[in-house]
């Protein structure tokens, strides 16, 4: 059986989406899983349906003015009609953020994220990594997590740069293992369902 990680993203200039690209690679490394890239600005029939069938859904957007970006919040209240109905209950969730400052108040973006799963009856994953770079004095910026992020990945992308060129390789490294460790929470939570269906 296959498991489905769907990563449903915003991002106003690309630099989040190649966040996201790295998300889906390090999803679908896990055996048995599909990743799916939703870019959430097409609020469209498709998007709800391939939300609806998806065993996990990771959630990401670039940090406007301290929080996610108005495209995110958008797609957030556009999904009132899914939490009326509780569509969302007891799948996996999961978030990244990519902003242009080191700090950029970037965690606030994943803690409103964390609050909006949760809302949705969702089981969070966090990032799992322990902080890299200035943790201690022998860490380098190569280091994973580098940004020391906990409550999900977070990227950094200086704002005279293109996609092409950031977010960093250690970034999106970061970016990856979050999509791994969510697309095995999600093997493991669909195997744990099939074993109770049988017992
Ligand atoms: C409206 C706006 C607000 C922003 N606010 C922040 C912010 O609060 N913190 C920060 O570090 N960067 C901020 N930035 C920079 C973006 O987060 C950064 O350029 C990011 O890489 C954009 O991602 P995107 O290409 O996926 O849109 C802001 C950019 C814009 C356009």
């Amino acid at each position: 059986m296959t498991t489905t990680v769907a990563i449903a993203y915003a991002s106003g200039y690309g630099h989040t989406a190649r966040q996201a690209r790295a998300v889906a690679t390090g999803a679908a490394s896990v055996e048995g899983v599909h990743a799916d890239l939703h870019d959430i600005q097409v609020l469209d029939d498709a998007l709800w349906q391939a939300l609806a069938e998806a065993d996990a859904i990771i959630f990401g957007t670039p940090t406007y003015m301290g929080s996610q970006s108005a495209a995110f919040q958008t797609f957030a209240e556009a999904s009132v009609k899914v939490w009326s109905q509780m569509g969302w209950r007891d799948k996996i969730g999961a978030a990244f953020t990519n902003s242009a400052g080191v700090n950029g108040d970037k965690l606030n973006t994943l803690t409103s994220l964390a609050v909006f799963a949760a809302q949705h009856g969702m089981h969070w994953v966090s990032l799992g990594l322990p902080p890299g770079w200035l943790y201690t004095s022998d860490g380098t910026p190569q280091d994973l997590n580098r940004l020391g992020g906990f409550l999900g990945a977070m990227a950094q992308s200086p704002s005279d740069l293109g996609p092409d060129a950031a977010p960093s390789d250690s970034d999106l490294r970061t970016a990856e293992h979050l999509g791994r460790r969510v697309a095995q929470t999600a093997v493991r939570f669909a195997l744990g369902r099939r074993l109770q269906a049988v017992a």
